[in-house]
């Protein structure tokens, strides 16, 4: 499929009362709208709840308007917003939604091409694609797109359940899988700042390179979410899709082309080449914690087992760290370090990639270190790079001290803003599924993930909670990187802000 610029399409929005759909998808297509990115379009609204298209429109209105818009091109905007009450497990009533479909695609000249965006829990997923297929939706003269969210299954079997139900009715390239973090803007620079910098490149390797660490904190705690979480834990939520996405772009081989296939094809050899960790070992590379009650912002905040829906005995982590290792010839001998979390210190994704130390310290002083040097990617909430050099201190003499060289792209941006979405939204519509999971990926990061949750579901972790809320997550975090002589660079003290 061509990607055009300017598309045109039928967005049909499976989940369309619920939180993501109010809070990401209309403010993100508000945006595009705003910014004439969007030709023809026309949105409809699925739910179970009965509303009238005004109702539903009010409401598109109101989440728009809380994203501080206040332009008068809403009412035009949100003209094009129809609702279709609906039971996604109902068969009887996709023949009615495919009428309103055919309608509006004829009404606004839609070209038959149909987004179908599925925004509610994973157990529809399936359901709902097995319907589109039965009852014609997906029968169009233009593109059909599946946008899937997060979770793509529970773990490798379910997930190829899920993946044999959707490719029923629709092709892989026609699969776009979301990942967030793929969305953001320092995330999509990681690439960039790889292979456009002649002094990145030839560095990027075991040679030069000493460890690589991926942090994702995060302050909220559980929220509402007990329910789900209780079932994923931090291991499923975090590190199976956006740790191991960052992982992949930081050590994949630059791709021959800038093209779909080529860079996820990279990415998949990175997950092909990453070292399963089995048995014994999960517990020697892997430290999994649980947020006790403790203090944030001068708030007292409860402890994950006093949280709504959630077990007072509960074995789920809210935090995962871990070391990987990349079995191949650039990146042999490396450690990758990730960490995640929730109620942590500070809300912050940030990567460092720490390089060796020059063979001689010529500017070796008793009790003082020339330190090595980082390159940060500040992902959020700054977003920017930071490049700590050494360099000579001012005066006589010549003492090497530390300097930083700052780029911020363009201040603070919102958490998890609509941005990434927008971003998403624009590339399925135009065709661009770069940015979206391949299924090898989907599956290969889950059979990793898995050998890890099969260790811990099956065992007991006696001191959870083992990190108080409002901390860095527990000791042991910190003592898998002094085994190998490192630590943690603190991601608060390096913000590109402070620099
Ligand atoms: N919220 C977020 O920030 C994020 C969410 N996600 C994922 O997005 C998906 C949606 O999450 P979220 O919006 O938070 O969920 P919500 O629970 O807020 O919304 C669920 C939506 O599904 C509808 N729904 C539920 N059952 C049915 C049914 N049988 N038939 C038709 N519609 C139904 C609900 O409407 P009604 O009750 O009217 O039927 C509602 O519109 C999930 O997969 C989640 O994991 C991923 C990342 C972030
Ligand atoms: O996918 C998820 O991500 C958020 C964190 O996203 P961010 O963009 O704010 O870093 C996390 O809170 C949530 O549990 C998880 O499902």
């Amino acid at each position: 499929m061509a990607q055009t610029e300017k598309p045109t399409a039928l967005i049909m929005i499976f989940g369309a009362t619920g939180d993501l759909a109010n809070r990401k998808l209309f403010p993100s297509l508000y945006n595009l709208f705003e910014k004439g990115k969007l030709d023809k379009f026309a949105v409809v609204g699925v739910a179970r709840r009965s509303l009238s298209n005004e109702e539903f429109q009010l409401r598109v209105k109101e989440s728009v308007k809380e994203n501080g818009e206040t332009e008068a091109d809403i009412e035009e905007f949100v003209s094009k917003f129809y609702y279709h009450s609906h039971d996604v497990t109902d068969s009887s009533s996709y023949l009615a939604l495919g009428k309103l479909a055919e309608e509006l695609d004829s009404h606004y000249g839609l070209n038959g091409n149909r987004i179908f965006y599925l925004a509610m829990a994973p157990e529809f997923f399936g359901t709902i694609a097995e319907h589109l297929k039965k009852d014609k939706l997906t029968d169009v003269a233009g593109f059909k797109r599946l946008v899937i969210e997060k979770p793509f299954g529970h773990d490798l079997e379910s997930a190829k359940v899920l993946n044999k139900q959707i490719r029923k009715a629709f092709s892989e390239d026609e699969i776009y899988r979301i990942d967030h973090y793929l969305g953001k803007e320092m995330v999509q620079n990681i690439e960039v700042i790889r292979f456009a910098n002649a002094m990145f490149e030839p560095l990027w390797n075991n040679r030069y390179i000493s460890n690589i660490q991926v942090t994702s904190s995060e302050t909220l705690g559980v929220e509402e979410r007990g329910r789900y979480y209780e079932k994923s834990g931090a291991l499923r939520d975090m590190v199976q899709n956006h740790m191991l996405q960052m992982v992949s772009l930081l050590a994949m081989e630059p791709p021959i082309k800038l093209t779909t296939d080529e860079i996820r094809s990279e990415k998949v050899r990175v997950f092909r080449a990453l070292r399963p960790v089995k048995g014994e070992e999960v517990n020697e590379y892997f430290v999994r914690g649980q947020y006790d009650k403790g203090s944030m912002n001068e708030t007292d905040v409860p402890a994950y087992r006093q949280e709504e829906m959630v077990n007072p005995e509960s074995n789920t982590e809210t935090f995962v760290a871990g070391r990987l290792m990349i079995d191949n010839f650039r990146w042999a001998g490396v450690p990758f370090y990730i960490r995640t979390g929730k109620r942590m210190k500070a809300k912050s994704t940030k990567i460092v990639i720490q390089f060796k130390d020059i063979p001689m310290d010529l500017y070796y002083q008793p009790e003082k270190t020339v330190n090595p040097n980082l390159l940060v990617i500040h992902i959020q909430p700054e977003e920017g790079i930071t490049l700590h050099l050494n360099a000579k201190k001012s005066g006589q003499g010549t003492d090497a001290t530390p300097v930083k060289l700052n780029y911020a792209n363009k201040g603070i941006d919102g958490l998890n803003t609509p941005e990434a979405y927008e971003k998403l939204l624009f590339d399925s519509l135009r065709g661009d599924a770069t940015n979206f999971t391949h299924w090898d990926e989907v599956a290969l990061s889950w059979s990793f993930v898995d050998n890890i949750s099969a260790v811990w579901e099956n065992t007991k972790e006696p001191s959870f909670p083992n990190y108080a809320s409002g901390s860095m997550g527990p000791d042991a975090a910190d003592k898998l990187l002094e085994k190998d002589g490192f630590f943690w660079w603190p991601i608060t003290e390096i913000d590109v802000e402070k620099c």
